[in-house]
């Protein structure tokens, strides 16, 4: 089963664009990243799935169904948005109850559960809370009901590092449930951490859809290498993959695309003294994706 579904896609603003003929796939028991940068149309793919907003033109199917009009849709999905700006004169608690009462049956240890496990005191007005404990309303109410499906646009924005291991671990345990998940994110880290696999969206289009391994792979990764003694040109140019090659001392550096193993076999010849390799940034992957769709 493919618990979301969207087929050319497209979403105008006036004349302005939101997103452009998106078709994406998300499997049942999948965490999906949903990953670009700012303006690039994550938020406007995310109402759209959930019938916030109408397409300018092509389809959507959450949990095989057509999504618009389709209120019963609404329970089985956990939607988090980006800014929990409504209810704003409402308690923490007078919200989860609220929402509660709209998706049916609650089960209140579950819910004592999330409170507990992201630290949430909701007695007090929205409108007072700083934005992680706004953030943590947003998930609690997200995750309460027990969904289907979880769609969470930056759901780690505003929450300290403990607590963003805490919503890793439940996402964990909702997968192993049975959950699917699809969250959006300009967080690397994050997306490496949670999901099985990764769209990325650029400008309004889907440029890349991939497993993390192969994303991770398939970018560019900064290394230094130092030897011994010092280093000279010699044959590094002839090494597959490398570019960018700087040498200062004993020193080298590269810019590596693809595979480490030729570089680390070629240093292997020498004595290596120390080895450093810089995990890609989102940036750098957004870029080698550009580079590798505009070279095709
Ligand atoms: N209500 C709106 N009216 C006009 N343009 C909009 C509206 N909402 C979004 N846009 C435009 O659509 C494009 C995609 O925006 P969107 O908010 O979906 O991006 P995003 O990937 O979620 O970005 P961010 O990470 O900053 O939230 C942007 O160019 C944005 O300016």
């Amino acid at each position: 089963m493919r618990v979301i579904r969207t087929e050319k896609l497209s979403k105008y603003y006036g004349q302005r664009r939101g997103v452009v003929e998106l078709d994406l796939e998300v499997k049942a028991g999948e965490v999906f990243g949903f990953l670009g940068p700012n303006g690039a149309g994550k938020t406007t793919t995310i109402r759209m799935l959930l019938d916030l907003i109408r397409p300018s033109s092509g389809q959507v199917w959450v949990l095989e169904q057509a999504v618009w009009g389709n209120v019963g849709l609404r329970r089985r999905l956990g939607y988090l948005p980006g800014e929990l700006s409504f209810y704003e004169g409402l308690t923490g608690w007078e919200l989860l109850r609220y929402l509660g009462r709209l998706r049916g049956s609650l089960d209140p240890a579950y819910l004592q559960q999330l409170l507990e496990r992201f630290d949430l005191d909701p007695s007090h007005k929205l409108r007072t809370l700083s934005k992680g404990s706004r953030q943590k309303v947003g998930l609690v109410q997200a995750f309460m009901h027990r969904p289907e499906l979880l769609i969470l646009d930056e759901p780690t924005a505003g929450l300290d590092p403990l607590l963003q291991v805490e919503f890793q671990k439940l996402v964990r345990e909702v997968q192993e449930q049975g959950a699917s998940v699809f969250l959006s994110s300009h967080m690397m880290g994050e997306v490496q951490a949670l999901c099985d696999r990764v769209g990325i969206i650029r400008e309004g289009r889907l440029v890349a859809v991939s497993t993390i391994g192969e994303l991770t792979e398939r970018s560019l990764r900064r290394v230094r290498i130092r030897f011994d003694e010092a280093v000279t040109p010699g044959d590094w140019a002839q090494v597959p993959g490398l570019k960018d090659l700087r040498f200062d001392g004993d020193w080298l550096e590269a810019t590596v695309q693809g595979s480490l193993d030729p570089l680390i076999k070629a240093a292997a010849q020498h004595r290596v003294r120390d080895f450093i390799s810089q995990e890609p940034s989102l940036e750098e992957i957004f870029l080698t994706d550009y580079d590798t769709r505009s070279a095709a």
